[in-house]
């Protein structure tokens, strides 16, 4: 069966709309575009496939309504944006899928919750479950709570992480575009892609950023097809029926061999930017990197940044290359004081709570050696895969890490 056959026969799909194909350049939600959009999923769900439908345009279309003629650059009113635009967004579902007799249910997730092993569990159940009850879950990004740093900002990734939680069989991805080109589709010269089977058909494409209101451009939509590890289409909206038909329409991204990767690993090596670096002597890089152990205080040798307890922080080995990812359990103002020192030895002078671990083993991704994009190969000596129990013992405190202040 060729991938395109297996869009059209899959009986889980998550479907993914960017904001360019919701809303209007006025601002405003894009009713006719909508419906026609609702309608396409409405007859894949007739035939007995589950949908979860993954639909930016909060902030968007939140714009006319506060009389903002650009999308914001600030946090603060990108999320007052979000506040009004969602409303409006789910309320626009709610009544177009009535039309079928459908009902919608809406989930708004942080990037946390994909990560944090209860959320992750919590809206992995909440999902099946609106599946189960025939509930077509309609999936955004949770923007009035996300801050700058641990947010997702586009869909793309988020959509990719949603069809790990829900084990999709395919992702589509439709945007303003009816594909990928090999530069600018507004540029002469530029080719559509039809197929992308792994790194070397992406050597000399140009991937460029956002449209007017879109978040991430190509480059987020090139990384969900890589993380997601199953066929993914991406095309337009207007060319909704034909990709999940499995018609030739758009780019088609072949999912790679070999095992993937738990969704939180996925979230931190993908979808989070390193708040600052913590610097690793030799024996911790090879604890880290080889044997998966969690970042001790006694083999950090510096810290670089502003970070508090609970961001992204990059692992670096003596020559500066970021070896790893993972949250932090500290401030950067509290290492240096920790830097070299056994965990007796602090828990000893500082406190029992100091005896804890500067990044824990659960909360840590190595990113040297990675798999080279569309060419995963098994990572060597894999952790554990989600859900099953990690094989040594869990520290006795802070398995998780500290919250953010
Ligand atoms: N190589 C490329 N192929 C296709 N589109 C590209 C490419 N580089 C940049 N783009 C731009 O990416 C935009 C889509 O990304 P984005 O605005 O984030 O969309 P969405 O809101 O659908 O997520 C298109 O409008 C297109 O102009
Ligand atoms: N969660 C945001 C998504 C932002 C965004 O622009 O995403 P996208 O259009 O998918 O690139 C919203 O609903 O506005």
């Amino acid at each position: 069966m060729s991938e395109r056959e297996a869009i059209a026969k899959a009986r889980r799909i998550v479907v993914k709309a960017g904001s360019s194909s919701l809303t209007t350049p006025d601002g405003v939600l894009d009713a006719g575009r909508i419906d026609a959009l609702v309608d396409v999923l409405a007859a894949r769900r007739a035939d007995g496939t589950e949908i979860v439908f993954v639909s930016s345009g909060a902030i968007a279309a939140g714009l006319g309504p506060l009389g903002l003629t650009r999308r914001p650059r600030d946090l603060a009113t990108q999320q007052a944006a979000a506040s009004v635009g969602q409303g409006q967004l789910f309320a626009r579902y709610t009544s177009s899928f009535a039309r079928h007799a459908m009902t919608v249910g809406q989930v708004l997730l942080t990037a946390d919750d994909m990560m944090r092993r209860s959320h992750h569990r919590n809206a992995q159940r909440t999902l099946a479950q609106l599946l189960a009850l025939g509930v077509l879950p309609i999936v955004n990004e949770n923007d009035t709570v996300a801050t700058d740093e641990i947010r997702f900002g586009d869909n793309d990734r988020l959509a990719a992480l949603v069809a790990h939680l829900i084990r999709a069989d395919a992702l589509v991805l439709l945007s303003d575009v009816d594909a990928l080109y090999t530069g600018d589709p507004r540029l002469p010269g530029s080719r559509r892609l039809t197929d992308v089977r792994g790194p070397e058909d992406l050597r000399d494409v140009r991937l460029g950023g956002s449209g007017r209101v879109g978040t991430g451009g190509m480059v987020t939509k090139v990384e969900a097809a890589r993380i997601a590890g199953i066929p993914v289409v991406l095309t337009n909206a207007a060319s909704a029926a034909e990709a999940l038909a499995g018609d030739e329409v758009g780019t088609l991204f072949h999912p790679a061999e070999g095992r993937r990767m738990s969704t939180r690993d996925l979230w931190l090596a993908h979808a989070t930017t390193g708040q600052g670096r913590v610097m690793l002597d030799p024996g911790a890089v090879e604890a880290v990197v080889r044997r998966r152990k969690s970042l001790l205080p006694a083999g950090v040798t510096g810290v670089e940044g502003d970070f508090a307890a609970g961001d992204p922080v990059d692992l670096c080995d003596a020559a500066g290359r970021v070896v790893a990812r993972g949250l932090v359990n500290y401030d950067a103002s509290e290492i240096p004081d920790l830097m070299g020192r056994s965990t007796r030895w602090l828990a000893r002078e500082l406190g029992a709570e100091y005896e804890r671990e500067v990044i824990h083993r659960d909360y840590l991704v190595v990113l040297a050696g990675e798999p080279e994009p569309q060419a995963a190969q098994p990572r060597e000596g894999a952790r554990h895969r989600e859900g099953a129990p990690p094989r040594e013992a869990a520290p006795k405190q802070h398995a998780a890490p500290r919250q953010r202040r």
